[in-house]
């Protein structure tokens, strides 16, 4: 199941007060944004801090509206958040005081529909899918960084949502344990077809995972470039694809991308709209 995303000159808005006057004044986030997300497709997108990576992100999840512009899925404006997508946040936002099978089923409860038998099936199937049938009656304070994340991860998956949006998702781990929860991600976006919209502050990890990685632009934030990445995935399991000149040619031509925003001209262009 999955699901085309359109943005179609989208812009975002926010007023904010002045440092010295403490005037309300108004900043633009993201101005102009064009962005086509085929169905089954796994993006990527990159950008310099504050560019407005989580803005077009929450504009996609339906958790705000834009300035100007539309957002569309398969065709049919955004005006919402929606059970056709989920996001997983940088940070773990598990419920406490359910298992790593509750949090999963309380997914499922919100769906609705589902008998408890159901749920309960659902979330052993899921955690399967992410490596933690064995973790299933643990709490989340029971459960590593990685595994809550992962937790988190098959809670958005088990009411297949045809998008997945995630917001630096790894950002708080560990490098092996991200390196292998990215493995295991695109062998999940394998098996499933989602559309993935993954934001990232890693080039390295925006190269492994995205077979097209948005580099965007900060101030006003858009779309700098679209870098198609033309990896053998499959042989991901088997080599180092990391250590492959492709893969350093790909992540030296982002890095490049990105350095040339750090000109003084985006100095210039920071005071224009401050
Ligand atoms: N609700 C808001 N009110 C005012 N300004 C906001 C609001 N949300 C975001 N911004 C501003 O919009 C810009 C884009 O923010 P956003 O969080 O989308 O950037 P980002 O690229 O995700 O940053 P980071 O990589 O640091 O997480 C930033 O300058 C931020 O300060």
């Amino acid at each position: 199941m999955s699901s085309r995303i359109t943005l179609d000159g989208v812009g975002q808005t926010f007023w904010v007060r002045g440092d010295e006057d403490k005037q309300l004044r108004e900043f633009v986030a993201i101005e102009n944004l064009d962005l086509d997300v085929a169905a089954g497709e796994f993006l990527t997108v990159v950008g310099p801090s504050g560019c407005g990576k989580s803005t077009v992100l929450d504009l996609i999840a339906g958790l705000a509206e834009p300035t100007s512009g539309e957002l569309r899925i398969d065709g049919k404006p955004i005006t919402g958040p929606g059970l056709d997508r989920s996001v997983v946040f940088q940070q773990y936002t598990l419920l406490p005081w359910r298992t790593a099978a509750g949090n999963v089923e309380f997914a499922l409860e919100a769906k609705g529909g589902l008998s408890k038998k159901e749920r309960a099936a659902g979330a052993r199937e899921y955690l399967e899918l992410v490596g933690l049938s064995e973790f299933a009656n643990r709490y989340p304070h029971e459960l590593s960084g990685g595994m809550k994340q992962r937790v988190a991860i098959a809670r958005s998956l088990s009411y297949q949502p045809e998008v997945l949006l995630m917001d630096e998702p790894f950002g708080a781990l560990d490098a092996q344990t991200r390196e292998r929860l990215q493995e295991e991600l695109v062998g999940i976006w394998k098996r499933t077809g989602t559309t993935v919209v993954f934001i990232t502050h890693d080039i390295e990890e925006a190269v492994f995972l995205g077979q097209r990685v948005a580099v965007m632009s900060a101030r006003p934030g858009g779309i700098k470039a679209i870098i198609n990445v033309d990896l053998d995935r499959d042989a991901a399991a088997e080599t180092d694809v990391r250590a492959t000149r492709e893969f350093a040619a790909y992540r030296h031509r982002i890095w490049s991308l990105l350095r040339e925003q750090h000109a003084p001209a985006a100095r210039t262009e920071e005071l224009v709209h401050a």
